[in-house]
């Protein structure tokens, strides 16, 4: 065997020649033996039964069946002429018809010996009918390489008038595993194969191409996706563990004054047991000399404000500052009302910064922020501007971080002579594994309880033909007390339509609750922010009952009077976006309602989505569905981690695999950090290979 033959181009094997090459190339990245090999089937036809036809149904898919060809016609149409053929077996019969390649099968068909045939079956004038089976002699299916599962590559369908068929890549594959013969390198280490039970590499990458049986099939795809997921995870746990060792941070060892008054003299409420619990977690990283990097997950209205106001005490006891940024003015806004009011009566400084702030108001806050007078800067992305320089940034909390990228995270740490500590919070949970394996860069804690007395907020589907009942529905809640939100959906893409139909909804709002027995508010991303401000206050302040407004409003706003929650076209929105918007309401110890009201007109995945809100209030369980349906490219941070690039394993549906390599990779970095022990060798030298390669694939073989 050559050693490079995995190097070999494609070109070199028979029968591919350069244009079967050059698709492979630019259609299927393929162009060397080695990508070949890692190029997995997408899924397997099941040859290892065999129907009679006695046995077929209309809905069967694939079928093979052993019989003779018992008669052959050629019957002549306008469109042209068609070969059909009886095929018989002892229990029936079906027909079997071809189109193309007549000349050939009239010479070489034989009539009355065994065959056996593959194909789909289609009911058709009272009979089953096979259009161009694949179809073999049984005397040399039996001879031949007997293929049980046959494999379908990627795009094959695509591919085939191009002359990439799932036959040619077979037969590829079949002349570079005669010249590997059986030689390639294992990549996982003698212990992880005997503890997991693990085919070996050879019988693995044997047994995708051509499986055996189901149950070796079964067992090399389980090999290959651990190994796929357990080197990701390797390579995310490294990383996160060289930060560790790489980056120091200001230890904050002093729970000083400021952190024990509040707690014991100015808290509203007593802590959830979560909230204590994360405060701890927040607490051994702040004191660890180490730069804290945390992602603070908590359902929407799980008390997250708390949590950050507590960690910017610890900063400033121990002589440092805080900075809190929101992604927009409203929540900017909200936060710094909040933070302010919950901080009154002690001597701490806190300023808001945005980008509506007036030059002469910002330069007292550049100065008071540059000599330390001032110890909690909040606002927007306004504090990434140059101008802005702390005099010891200790702590930055960022809220919502699907927002603010990776880079502006980074662009903050520039701003300090040592890193700041960052605490990460966001409001739309992400699955847990999946969010285990994003942020290997992120250590995560979870607020996974609610602050006690809260209702669950009751949901409902309406169609808008049922729009005066909703109304009456309104008008009742207002009598009682209560305010209420009517969202319509704005997508850049139809911003006027949306506009528009967000004007229409408010005027037909105002007639139905005409001053000045109601006031409505109405905010929308076209008006100035100061009117926004305005508009949004008066709802805060209970002087208007009903909040208009497209989804600016989605994040953070905090009214606990608000206790319905109406969604315009909600079809329209995703499942992260109804949660968030839901979660507005449900604030308070009143009953609250979520009124989502569509078109007739609904697709699946729209009904699903519906359903989903119907049926549940968890976070997280929104979010495993919302993955299930959209799948994982559209969740923040998957292009990133290179989760999007799996081969083989597939993040949602491979989750068990994915936490047992995330076990295992834990595991073995805690046994042997730098993995030099002999028997970790192989896992090393992969490892190196896949911080120099960045793609797992391009290596392994
Ligand atoms: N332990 C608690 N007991 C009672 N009320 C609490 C507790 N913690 C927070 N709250 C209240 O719950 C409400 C929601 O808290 P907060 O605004 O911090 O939620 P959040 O996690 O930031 O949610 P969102 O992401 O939706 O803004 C606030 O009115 C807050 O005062």
């Amino acid at each position: 065997m050559n050693a490079n033959y995995l190097q070999t181009p494609v070109v070199y094997l028979k029968g591919v020649g350069p244009n079967r090459a050059e698709t492979l190339k630019s259609e299927l990245g393929i162009e060397t033996c080695q990508d070949l090999l890692n190029l997995f089937p997408n899924r397997y036809i099941d040859k290892t039964q065999y129907y009679k036809i006695s046995q077929l149904q209309r809905s069967s898919a694939d079928v093979q069946i052993i019989g003779k060809v018992v008669h052959l016609k050629t019957v002549e149409q306008k469109k042209g002429s068609r070969l059909v053929a009886r095929f018989k077996d002892d229990t029936g019969e079906i027909e079997l018809v071809w189109f193309r390649g007549q000349k050939w099968l009239r010479e070489n068909l034989k009539l009355n010996i065994p065959y056996v045939i593959f194909g789909k079956c289609n009911w058709y004038n009272g009979t089953f009918s096979m259009p161009h089976p694949e179809m073999e002699p049984l005397s040399a299916h039996e001879q031949g390489t007997k293929v049980y599962m046959q494999p379908v590559y990627p795009s094959t369908e695509k591919l085939s008038n191009k002359g990439v068929t799932n036959k040619v890549i077979s037969k590829m594959l079949q002349q570079l595993f005669i010249e590997m013969n059986g030689k390639f390198s294992e990549s996982l280490s003698d212990k992880l194969l005997h503890e997991l039970k693990l085919l070996p590499k050879p019988a693995a990458l044997f047994n995708i191409h051509f499986p055996k049986s189901q149950e070796l099939l079964a067992k090399a795809q389980f090999r290959l996706k651990f190994e796929e997921l357990f080197y990701i995870q390797l390579q995310l746990i490294g990383k996160n563990v060289s930060r560790k060792k790489k980056i120091k941070g200001f230890p904050f060892n002093e729970v000083g004054d400021y952190f024990k008054d509040f707690y014991s003299n100015k808290l509203p409420f007593e802590l959830t047991g979560a909230q204590k619990r994360v405060i701890k977690e927040i607490r051994a990283d702040l004191g660890s000399n180490a730069q804290m990097n945390r992602l603070l997950q908590g359902d929407v209205g799980s008390g997250k404000t708390i949590v950050a106001v507590m960690t910017m005490l610890l900063a400033i006891d121990n002589g440092f500052q805080a900075c809190l940024m929101a992604p927009t003015e409203i929540l900017a806004n909200q936060h710094y009302q909040g933070i302010s009011e919950l901080l009154e009566g002690t001597e701490i400084t806190c300023a808001l910064l945005t980008g509506s702030v007036k030059k002469s108001a910002r330069k007292p806050i550049h100065e008071q922020l540059e000599n330390g007078e001032l110890n909690i800067l909040i606002g927007t992305h306004a504090l990434l501007e140059d101008k802005v320089k702390y005099k010891n940034l200790g702590i930055a909390i960022i809220d919502e971080q699907h927002r603010f990228g990776v880079a502006q995270r980074s662009k903050l740490w520039h701003k300090n002579e040592f890193p700041p500590h960052i605490l990460v919070m966001t409001a739309t949970p992400i699955p847990r594994t999946l969010a285990m394996s994003l942020y290997g860069d992120l250590d995560i804690s979870v607020i996974d309880e609610l602050p006690p007395g809260r209702k669950p907020i009751k949901t409902v589907h309406r169609y808008d033909a049922n729009r005066l009942k909703v109304f009456r529905f309104i008008r009742d809640e207002i009598e009682k007390g209560r305010q209420i939100y009517v969202v319509y959906p704005l997508i850049q893409e139809s911003e006027a339509m949306d506009y528009k139909d967000l004007m229409d909804g408010y005027e037909s709002i105002a007639r139905d609750f005409p001053q000045p027995k109601y006031q409505i508010s109405i905010v929308h991303g076209q008006m100035k922010p100061a009117d926004k401000e305005y508009e949004m206050n008066r709802f805060v302040r209970g002087e208007t009952q009903i909040m208009v407004a497209t989804t600016v409003i989605e994040v953070g706003v905090n009214v606990p009077n608000a206790s319905v929650m109406i969604i315009e076209s909600a079809e329209r929105f995703g499942l992260s976006q109804l949660h968030q918007l839901r979660g507005r309401v449900g604030r308070g110890a009143d009953q609250s309602f979520c009124i989502l009201m569509t078109s007739h007109k609904l697709s699946a995945e729209a009904k699903t989505r519906l359903e989903t809100m119907v049926a549940t209030n968890d976070g997280f369980e929104i979010a495993e569905v919302d993955l299930k349906l959209r799948g994982p490219g559209d969740i923040m941070g998957t292009q990133q981690s290179g989760l999007l690039n799996l081969k083989i394993a597939d993040i949602v549906k491979d989750n068990d695999i994915l936490k047992s390599a995330r076990y295992y990779a834990l595991q073995l970095l805690k046994e042997d950090p730098s993995l030099s022990k002999p028997e970790n060798l192989i896992i090393r030298h992969m490892y190196a290979q896949l911080v120099k390669h960045k793609n797992i694939w391009t290596y392994i073989s």
